[in-house]
């Protein structure tokens, strides 16, 4: 049973979020909702605007238009916030020479939270001896388990974690995966944000994509991926796409192939067969979602204008559906190299203590 009240929904509601700094656009009309009892990863490349979100979401920034509410509230009217919302953000607080343990009881002092559930937390985030060092020693890893053991402290219902794969091995982020589902099947509701689909593709349900402060796509996993296809290569494609078209199935050229709607490899086998054409090559095919999410997001008019230096207003965008299947074909024709083979991208810190205590809201405006 989940700490709360029985009539709390855990339902997170974006809509229409934006943030300007100055003239630049960070988050521009975001709509979305992250479901309790699931987890949705909140995608976007560097700089695309998922830690501004999620700081507005804690009341850590204030918008400049639009809601991000928890339960219908924002985090600013939720009384005894850390017993309903836990997160972990990128920047690290966590004193060098105090340590981790020391961080957690503190925290728990604040919180009204009794210290034996910080020992209890260290045992479950798997770092109970590591936690009596000095953080200043912490690995990137040990530094995630510890922001999420805070994070979990007043028992939350909602638990938003800014990339918290970031600096795991991959036994870390399996551990991690396990860890999450755990919470998510208790029912709570989890928002975790990732630069890499591919590191949260096997561990999200729901995915919320962005790319220059705006939503470019959302659904569960299953939808981006959309059906899978078989692609063929024949003879005879003329006579090989009627007799497919004859058993019901759409046929649609592709590259030097046939692209067909059906996961059923025997089926276009049987008809090429029946047909008496050859076939040349014959597989299944499906949507690696690491290519649609580069396509996605490094489309021209979603490029982070920060980063090709575009002027603020950037250009005209024409957005696709936010949501669902289908996913234009043509979206993944170019994929983009996005390093080195096995290159892990090592980014900043990607933990704080639950209690929301990040950089200052440099706009100069009280939050
Ligand atoms: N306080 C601020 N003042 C001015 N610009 C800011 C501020 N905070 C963020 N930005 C800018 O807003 C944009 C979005 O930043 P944000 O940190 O939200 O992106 P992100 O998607 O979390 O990126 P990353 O994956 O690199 O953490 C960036 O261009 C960033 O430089």
């Amino acid at each position: 049973m989940v700490h709360g009240r029985p009539e709390f929904t855990g339902r997170i509601e974006v809509r229409g979020l934006t943030k300007r700094f100055g003239s630049f656009t960070a988050v521009d009309g975001l709509d979305f909702d992250v479901e309790p009892g699931r987890i949705t990863g909140f995608l976007g490349p560097n700089g695309s605007g998922k830690t501004t979100t999620l700081r507005m979401l804690l009341g850590l920034v204030r918008a400049t238009h639009g809601t991000a509410t928890i339960d219908g509230h924002r985090y600013a009217e939720i009384a005894n916030p850390l017993t309903v919302v836990g997160s972990a953000l990128e920047a690290t607080n966590f004193h060098p020479g105090r340590t981790g343990r020391n961080h957690l009881r503190v925290q728990a002092a604040v919180a009204g939270v009794p210290d034996s559930r910080v020992d209890e937390l260290l045992e479950l985030v798997g770092i109970p001896a590591a936690a009596r060092k000095r953080a200043g020693g912490y690995s990137m890893g040990m530094r995630q388990r510890l922001g999420l053991a805070a994070a979990l402290l007043g028992d939350p219902r909602v638990i938003i974690l800014d990339e918290p794969a970031n600096g795991l091995d991959p036994e870390g982020i399996r551990w991690l995966r396990g860890f999450l589902r755990h919470l998510a099947d208790e029912g709570r509701t989890l928002l975790i944000s990732s630069h890499m689909l591919s590191e949260v593709e096997q561990t999200v349900d729901d995915v919320v994509i962005i790319a220059n402060g705006r939503r470019v796509a959302q659904g569960t996993v299953a939808d981006l991926r959309g059906e899978p296809t078989a692609y063929v290569r024949t003879s005879d494609p003329e006579r090989l796409t009627q007799a497919l078209r004859d058993r019901g199935l759409s046929v649609a050229p592709k590259g030097r192939g046939l692209q067909v709607t059906t996961e059923d490899l025997a089926v276009v086998g049987d008809a090429a067969h029946a047909s008496d054409v050859a076939i040349h090559e014959l597989r299944s095919e499906q949507t690696h979602l690491e290519e649609l999410f580069f396509n996605l997001t490094d489309r021209d008019e979603h490029r982070n204008r920060n980063l090709d230096a575009r002027p603020s207003g950037g250009l005209p965008v024409d957005l696709p559906p936010p949501s669902g299947p289908p996913i234009d074909p043509a979206l993944l024709a170019e994929p983009v190299e996005s390093g080195e083979p096995g290159e892990r991208v090592e980014r900043r810190a990607s933990t704080t203590p639950a209690m929301p205590a990040g950089r200052p809201d440099d706009d100069g405006r009280p939050r």
